[in-house]
């Protein structure tokens, strides 16, 4: 089966049907989303807190994401895979957010890339789609700007933070990606914005209205404490479900019980003979 893409999208969103994302981080999760049906696995840069025990997402390079994203194309079979650019590889110059957004593509073999921001990263998102990488959007809580936002918080509940949101999302259709993250935005606000524009939106904390949702892997899955945003919906406790395993592994190994006979490979008994 052919992977999903842009045109899968954006027919979705036509056709009134919601739009599933998770991210995925390695190979043998990936490939259980993907078997699973899920539309697309994002590769987020918050691999960097998830996966690498980083505060935030700002220590994440080009290279910690390629190594991750490598391993996700490697799962999919039906879902569309996008990277998310991180810190610092689009917001120097067109030419460079170009040569990043390349490598996703060329070097590990994304289908399209992520990037934060609206009208401080317009150059970088047009030069991107002019070397024909589709360009999903970004606006609302932008963890790349935790500094400038003081934290992690909701964004556009002003009037002023509302409008420049609703004109950043006509810029970025205008601009010609393929759908826009929509993170921590109030609910009524992203169902105006969702209806306002004709490329999908995809919510993460940010209500029903949205054309598609998106969360973190490890959060639906609970198996991530440090963090536990009001959005988060837990699907299963895997951190119970991995502890109990992991107690019941170390009890029987040190009691003997594991491995059992069946765990073991057998030698014949004449080469035995000869050791003795
Ligand atoms: N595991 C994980 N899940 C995520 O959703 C996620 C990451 N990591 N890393 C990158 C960003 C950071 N995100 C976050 C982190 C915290 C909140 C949070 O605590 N929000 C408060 C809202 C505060 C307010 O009222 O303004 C909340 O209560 O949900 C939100 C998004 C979303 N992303
Ligand atoms: C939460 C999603 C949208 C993201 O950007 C990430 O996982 O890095
Ligand atoms: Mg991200």
């Amino acid at each position: 089966m052919a992977t999903k893409s842009v045109s899968t999208f954006l027919e979705m969103k036509a056709k009134g049907e919601k739009i599933t994302m998770l991210t995925a981080y390695d190979y043998s999760m990936a490939k259980l989303l993907d078997d699973a049906g899920v539309d697309s696995l994002l590769i987020g840069d918050s691999l960097g807190m998830t996966m690498l025990g980083y505060e935030n997402t700002l220590s994440v390079t080009m290279e910690d994401m390629l190594h991750h994203v490598k391993a996700v194309v490697r799962a999919a079979k039906q879902a569309m895979v996008i990277a998310d650019m991180p810190f610092l590889s689009y917001h120097t110059t067109p030419e460079a957010a170009v040569l990043n957004a390349g490598r996703f593509i060329q070097e590990a073999g994304a289908h399209a890339v992520k990037l934060e921001g609206g009208f401080a990263v317009r150059d970088k998102i047009e030069a991107i789609i002019a070397a024909q990488i589709p360009v999903l959007g970004h606006l609302g809580l932008t963890p790349q700007s935790v500094n400038m936002m003081g934290g992690f918080k909701v964004q556009g509940k002003s009037e002023t933070q509302a409008r420049k949101l609703i004109e950043e999302a006509k810029l970025l259709e205008s601009l010609g990606c393929f759908g826009i993250v929509l993170e921590c935005v109030p609910a009524k606000l992203a169902k105006m914005i969702s209806e306002a524009i004709s490329i999908p939106t995809i919510g993460i904390g940010a209500g029903n209205g949205c054309d598609g949702q998106v969360l973190v892997i490890q959060d639906v899955l609970g198996m991530y404490d440090a963090l536990s945003p009001k959005f988060v919906k837990t699907y299963a406790n895997l951190k119970v479900a991995i502890q109990d395993a992991t107690k019941a592994y170390c009890e029987e190994v040190k009691s003997g019980a594991f491995p059992e006979e069946k765990h073991t490979f057998k030698i014949n008994e004449e080469v035995l003979e000869k050791l003795y």
